[in-house]
């Protein structure tokens, strides 16, 4: 399946992201900055959303600064809000005329206020892969595009001191790879693909040392200190790189791409669950 404007390398169909907008969620730091640098350093136009207004109005300003004049623009939005998120979706169709990749990244962990973190991880990603493919659709007189959805590895395997956002993560692997076979089958021209990070050196991975935030699973920080060890923490630079593969590989479509200090890789998904026989 051919998507877009896309280049040959060897094999690959490689999608040129010049003159392309993109649109990044939780873009005013940590993993989202980094995926709009990349973004930009690769000849996209880049949106930032996040509600953190002020770091993304000195994001903004630097990256233009570094990138050239109004190659990126902040626009100030709670996901959580459907409001918010149309509204910013839709100034950013009016100042870039178009959207080609669409990355929904905010996310947060909160083991106590738990509707908040399922409103953020999850339904949030929802409303933005839909919001993007109502745009991009080819039966809507859409370009096509591609969507990346940010998980974890919590989305595929347990984190026992996070069980809701354990449950987010598996919710946006699911859904993603279900719609991205719904893209396929009724020819939307999207692709829709799926980034699961190990641990990533930014301000989320503080959030386990928090007794707010982890609230009745609190004493379980020794058994995510225990994972830590098990799965090392790499840098947003490292998780960029897979990011990129995302967005520029056109043959990737329901692609789950989990990335840890030992590699990067695709992950495949058994056809056949390992079942224990039980005598009922
Ligand atoms: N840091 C890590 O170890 C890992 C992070 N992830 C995921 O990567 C994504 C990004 O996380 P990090 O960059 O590490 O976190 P971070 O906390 O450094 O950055 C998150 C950004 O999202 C923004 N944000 C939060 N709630 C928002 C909302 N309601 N509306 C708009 N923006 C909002 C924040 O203002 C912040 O700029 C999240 O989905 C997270 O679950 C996945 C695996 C590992
Ligand atoms: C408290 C949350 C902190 C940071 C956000 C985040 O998403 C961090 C996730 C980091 C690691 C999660 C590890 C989960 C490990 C176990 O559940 C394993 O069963 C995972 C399953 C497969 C891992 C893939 C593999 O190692 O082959």
């Amino acid at each position: 399946m051919v998507f877009g404007k896309f280049e040959q390398a060897g094999s690959l169909w490689i999608m040129a992201l010049n003159g392309k907008v993109a649109v990044v969620t939780g873009a005013a730091q940590g993993l989202g900055k980094g995926f709009v640098e990349i973004l930009l350093q690769n000849g996209a136009n880049v949106a930032l959303l996040d509600l953190n207004e002020k770091a993304g109005k000195d994001l903004e300003e630097n990256l233009n600064k570094a990138y050239g004049a109004d190659r990126a623009h902040f626009y100030t939005a709670d996901v959580s809000s459907e409001q918010q998120f149309k509204d910013a979706f839709q100034k950013v169709l009016t100042k870039f005329g178009r959207v080609d990749i669409f990355c929904n990244n905010a996310g947060i962990v909160n083991e106590k206020n738990w509707e908040k973190t399922v409103s953020i991880n999850l339904c949030a990603v929802v409303r933005g892969t839909y919001l993007a493919l109502e745009h991009m659709k080819k039966e809507n007189g859409g370009q096509g595009g591609v969507i990346v959805n940010v998980a974890s590895l919590a989305g595929l395997g347990p984190l026992p001191s996070a069980p809701i956002y354990t449950a987010t993560k598996h919710g946006v692997v699911g859904f993603s790879r279900a719609l991205s076979m719904a893209s396929q089958l009724a020819n939307y021209g999207v692709r829709i693909n799926v980034l699961c990070p190990t641990f990533v050196r930014t301000a989320l991975i503080d959030t386990f040392h928090s007794e707010e935030l982890t609230g009745q699973f609190f004493n379980l920080k020794t058994v995510t200190e225990s994972l830590l060890d098990k799965h090392p923490l790499v840098e947003v630079e490292d998780v960029a790189k897979g990011f990129l593969l995302l967005v520029k590989d056109e043959s990737l479509n329901g692609a789950v791409l989990a990335v840890r200090s030992t590699g990067t890789g695709i992950v495949s998904f058994p056809t056949e669950i390992p079942k224990t026989p039980v005598s009922l």
